[in-house]
């Protein structure tokens, strides 16, 4: 990221070289003016007045050009990577979003971003300063070469000393920073435990220690590194002035100088001791940028795609799904169709093997049926709608929708046709439509009614919902708004029913789900509701990853002819059907 800013900014950092490079020549023509007119003796003050006054305006003018380019810099840089960043998370796979910890990817956008933002505030600064201190050495070269070599060995000798110390602070910055990730899990913890901690002083006392341990660490290492920074600071003064007392006391002894040779000398120095003290200032914050640019690498966060906001309009990614069709149905006969397909997440336990994988997986589902998938906790279901619907790339396997196989390049023409409700679905306010643009208010305001919402949600001119906050059951049913106005043909429902009164999971199986299938839905349902299994057509239990054999007293006579899935026809489905009415 760092090059790439660099590369879009690099002609506002080059200019920035010789701006400094007048800049400091002109505070040298400064210093030697006054120092000239000094020498020159202080009783016609009228000497070189003109030549200061117009030297000043030159600076004024040249300082004013560069702090305006500088600022120019700044704010399009501070704005720059933060729209780099968000579209390089938004690029990023959801399995390595969920790997890396919502803790971590906000306190990369939060923190590292500032952080990294100041080394291109801090860069041309530097350079100016670097360019004063420089002209300042060239003018005392000119002064007394030998004197000057001296000056420059004790420089040097300061710089190494700076380095190094500033160099010693890098890895408990990184260690800190490693703590503020830490930190930001537990704000996360205190607004979303706040429940648990309320009700347990055990949780909040284990909290508070958890917090208290990590700010220790925080404090600890922040006392060390300004500590090294307080050294540096007056090390870097205290070795000036021995530098300056050495040319005041000692020079005209060793090197034969004349009085006004040893005033511009001194002059010179005292003129360069701010310029020392802001490049010191900028060494510690290059180092504290480079610790967030290496924590941002480390993410490994996927570059940002051209268009980041709009996937589908990236010329790369191929178009074989007709997205513009797909507001209905599917076309054509062949439904989704996973051909062994295998999943393996990427985390790894203790002992390191891999934690869960799922498949291979042969299924076909298809439009018009309604499938329900079942299984114990843990036992696959969750990780095989994400692997179904492209939100986890399959490692292995063949996955087709409509005869056309999914790969790299089309899989996100792929990902619209799913419409998926998972356990931790987001709430948007605007309902919008198969298209994108706000749904349609007399739908949204008819479902509203039917969901029993509509006394208690208003819906603006743009298909706004007036209030989210809701039970979880509410909210549930406004994310199923969502889907309906979508009008997605595959819709995946992830235990949906799970928080719903018993009244609305019966409209829920016995209405709405056989609307949509008689709209062609391909409907994958995620359920525990055993009451209503003689609704589907299909029922695929998942077990340690994979499509077992479903077996239940109740529909044994309807075992499905590969022995996987029970094919429930749609005769027996009415029986079963009557049967729970009676
Ligand atoms: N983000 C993840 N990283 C690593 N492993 C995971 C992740 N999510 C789930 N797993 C593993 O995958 C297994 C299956 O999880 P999954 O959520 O698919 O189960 P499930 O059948 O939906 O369970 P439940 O009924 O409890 O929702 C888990 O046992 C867990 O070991």
């Amino acid at each position: 990221m760092l090059k790439q800013l660099y590369l879009k900014y690099k002609w506002y950092l080059l200019i920035t070289v010789p701006m400094s490079v007048l800049l400091g020549m002109t505070s040298m023509m400064v210093v030697a003016i006054i120092s000239d007119a000094i020498g020159n003796g202080l009783d016609d003050m009228s000497f070189g007045a003109g030549w200061f006054f117009s030297v000043i305006s030159v600076l004024f003018v040249l300082g004013l050009i560069t702090e305006l380019i500088r600022s120019s810099l700044y704010a399009k840089v501070i704005f720059d990577i933060q729209e780099v960043m968000v579209g390089r998370v938004a690029a990023t796979p959801l399995a390595q979003l969920e790997s890396l910890g919502l803790s971590k990817v906000v306190a990369t956008l939060s923190e590292d971003i500032e952080k990294a933002v100041k080394f291109f505030h801090v860069l041309p600064v530097l350079f100016i300063n670097i360019a004063i201190v420089l002209c300042g050495l060239a003018f005392m070269a000119y002064l007394s070469p030998g004197l000057f070599a001296i000056v420059c060995v004790g420089i040097v000798v300061i710089g190494v000393g700076i380095t190094l110390l500033v160099l010693s602070t890098k890895q408990q910055r990184v260690e800190l920073r490693e703590l503020i990730d830490t930190m930001m899990g537990n704000y996360q913890c205190l607004v979303l435990g706040a429940k648990e901690m309320a009700l347990s002083q055990n949780r909040r006392r284990a909290y508070g220690q958890s917090v208290l341990q990590t700010l220790a660490g925080m404090r600890a290492r922040t006392r060390n590194v300004l500590s090294v920074l307080a050294l540096m600071e007056q090390w870097a003064q205290v070795a000036l002035f021995v530098i300056l007392g050495g040319i005041v006391f000692f020079s005209a002894a060793y090197f034969d100088l004349t009085t006004e040779v040893v005033v511009a000398f001194v002059m010179t120095m005292l003129f360069m001791l701010e310029p020392i003290e802001i490049i010191i200032k900028s060494a510690d914050e290059i180092v504290e940028a480079q610790v967030a640019f290496e924590k941002i690498d480390k993410l490994n966060l996927k570059p940002a795609l051209n268009n980041p906001f709009d996937d589908l309009a990236d010329a790369n990614i191929g178009n074989k799904f007709a997205v513009d069709g797909i507001s209905n149905n599917l076309r054509g006969e062949q439904g989704l169709v996973l051909n062994n397909v295998g999943y393996t997440y990427s985390k790894k336990n203790d002992s390191g093997e891999q934690t869960f994988s799922l498949g291979p997986i042969d299924v076909e589902f298809c439009p018009g049926q309604l499938t329900y998938i079942i299984g114990g906790n843990g036992s696959g279901k969750s990780t095989l709608i994400k692997v179904l619907s492209g939100l986890y790339p399959a490692s292995s396997g063949n996955i087709a929708l409509g005869g056309v196989s999914v790969t790299r390049d089309n899989i996100v023409a792929f990902r619209e046709h799913f419409a998926l409700i998972s356990a931790d679905f987001y709430l948007y306010e605007q309902v919008v439509d198969a298209k994108g643009d706000p749904g349609d208010i007399a739908f949204v305001q008819r479902w509203l009614q039917r969901f029993g919402l509509a006394p208690k949600i208003k819906v603006d001119s743009e298909s706004r919902l007036s209030q989210l906050d809701l039970s979880q059951g509410q909210r549930k049913r406004l994310a199923l708004l969502h889907v309906l106005c979508e009008d997605k043909p595959i819709i995946v429902l992830d235990e949906w029913a799970a928080d719903q009164d018993p009244v609305f999971k019966r409209v829920f199986y016995e209405q709405i789900l056989p609307e949509l299938k008689a709209k062609g839905k391909v409907l994958i349902v995620i359920t525990h509701d055993d009451n209503y299994f003689h609704h589907a057509d299909r029922i695929l239990k998942c077990e340690e990853g994979k499509i077992v054999s479903w077996e239940n007293d109740q529909a044994d006579s309807h075992h499905g002819s590969n022995g996987i899935a029970k094919n429930l026809s749609p005769a027996s489905s009415e029986a079963g059907q009557a049967a729970t009415v009676i």
